[in-house]
């Protein structure tokens, strides 16, 4: 009989080998943002899972976003002082320790009963910036009475402006910085995951912003269509256009973000109706599959607009520091992350959530000091190089670490 494949081989340690002692206490420290995800799954629905994990179509731009970063090199410098290196930024007006923060994502409360006010927690022990979804689980209110960092709100253009217009009120007077409008769902991907799942978001949690008859049909799922896709086309207005934003600006004095953007042209429209800042994104391919990997779209953006001083936010596919550092090298002046923030709150609440960002920060700075570049502003496109796919790890399997 042959022996079981994870049976412990012959011991094949050299005689000098310095016993190690017992293994670290259960669970051990969180080492990558990789771990968490582990701990994540092992909690989670598998529903609740693909609806987090999961991406539009064949799920090719949703791999894209990965692999973007399995074709970037660094280029070191030696002989700086490094001896201190500097993660913090400054970002419409907020001081922030960190550039790695929060991108919006819906329903927290599927992934810990204290949602959203956890993932506020997380973020501001991190010293990071958080863009809370409008689709939130948890209210507006309630998120920034227990932040304790700088919060933004996230925004689809709701076919019901009056409740747009309410939104927009609420988190001014709640203490939000600024809005960020998402553009690139004007209707929902085809994610066929949550289609073939039948998913639907459980009564008990519900999107609490939002008005309760517009909710209703979040909790029934159709044959064929994810809850979800049904509810975000009657909630969100599809046929709004760049003339249509005026209005958005003319409700509030807040910072307006404009979250979706993938092309030169639009970002230099987005410069012309007044953005104060961009996010090159494409929603963690979940909305246009076959889009660009948001990596590759970066530099594009970034030379659209940089010469009008508008700050290009980036996400898609970080899964660490160094990934992080690639995107600001190639002029992001932040990186948000959106999976592996569920997967540490899922994980352990805020202190995951504080865990992940901090894991990546912490990465980052490393990264900072290995390259020469103890300061954000050095790290700059003299810092990377971008080829053929260096190694395989980034590149992960479908269906796997994405
Ligand atoms: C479960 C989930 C829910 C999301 N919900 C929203 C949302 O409510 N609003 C939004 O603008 N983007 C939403 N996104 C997209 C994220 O803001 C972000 O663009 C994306 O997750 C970044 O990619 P990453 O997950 O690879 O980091 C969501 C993403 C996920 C995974
Ligand atoms: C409720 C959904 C519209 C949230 C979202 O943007 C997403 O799942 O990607």
């Amino acid at each position: 009989m042959s022996a079981p494949v994870d049976a412990p081989g012959p011991d094949v340690r050299a005689p000098d080998t310095v016993p190690l002692g017992p293994p670290p206490a259960d669970p051990p420290p969180a080492l990558r943002i990789e771990d968490y995800r582990h701990r994540a799954r092992r909690r989670l629905d598998a529903r609740v899972w693909d609806f987090v994990q999961g991406g539009a179509g064949s799920e090719r731009t949703l791999r894209a976003n990965r692999r973007a970063f399995a074709r970037v090199t660094l280029r070191p410098r030696v002989l700086v002082d490094v001896a201190a290196c500097d993660t913090g930024t400054e970002l419409l007006g907020a001081r922030l320790a960190t550039p790695v923060g929060v991108a919006p994502t819906a329903y927290h409360r599927l992934l810990h009963p204290d949602g959203e006010v956890a993932t506020a927690l997380g973020a501001g022990a991190a010293g990071a910036l958080y863009v809370v979804s409008v689709f939130a689980s948890r209210t507006l209110e309630e998120i920034a009475a227990e932040a304790t960092g700088p919060l933004w709100l996230q925004l689809y253009w709701l076919r019901r402006r009056e409740i747009l217009a309410g939104l927009v009120e609420r988190a001014a007077a709640a203490g939000y910085r600024a809005l960020v409008l998402t553009l690139d769902a004007p209707q929902l991907g085809r994610r066929h995951r949550d289609a073939r799942n039948g998913f639907a978001i459980p009564s008990g949690i519900s999107a609490v912003n939002l008005d309760a008859a517009l909710m209703a049909s979040a909790h029934r799922s159709d044959a064929g269509r994810s809850a979800l896709a049904v509810h975000t086309a009657e909630a969100v207005d599809p046929s709004v256009t760049w003339a249509d934003l005026a209005w958005l600006r003319g409700r509030s004095e807040l910072p307006l973000v404009l979250k979706g953007v993938l092309t030169a042209e639009d970002a230099v429209l987005a410069v012309e109706h007044g953005a104060d800042a961009i996010v090159v994104s494409n929603h963690g391919g979940r909305q246009l599959d076959g889009a660009p990997a948001s990596l590759d779209a970066l530099a594009e953006v970034v030379d659209a607009v940089g010469a009008a001083g508008c700050p290009v936010l980036f996400d898609g596919g970080v899964r660490s520091g160094t990934d992080a550092f690639a995107a600001l090298a190639l002029g992001a002046r932040a990186v948000l992350l959106g999976r592996p923030v569920l997967w540490g709150l899922a994980a352990d609440g805020a202190a995951g959530v504080a865990g992940v960002l901090g894991l990546a920060t912490e990465e980052l700075a490393h990264t900072m000091a290995l390259t020469g570049r103890p300061a954000l502003p050095a790290v700059d496109r003299s810092a990377v190089a971008r080829g053929a796919a260096a190694g395989t790890a980034a590149g992960t399997a479908p269906g796997t670490g994405l």
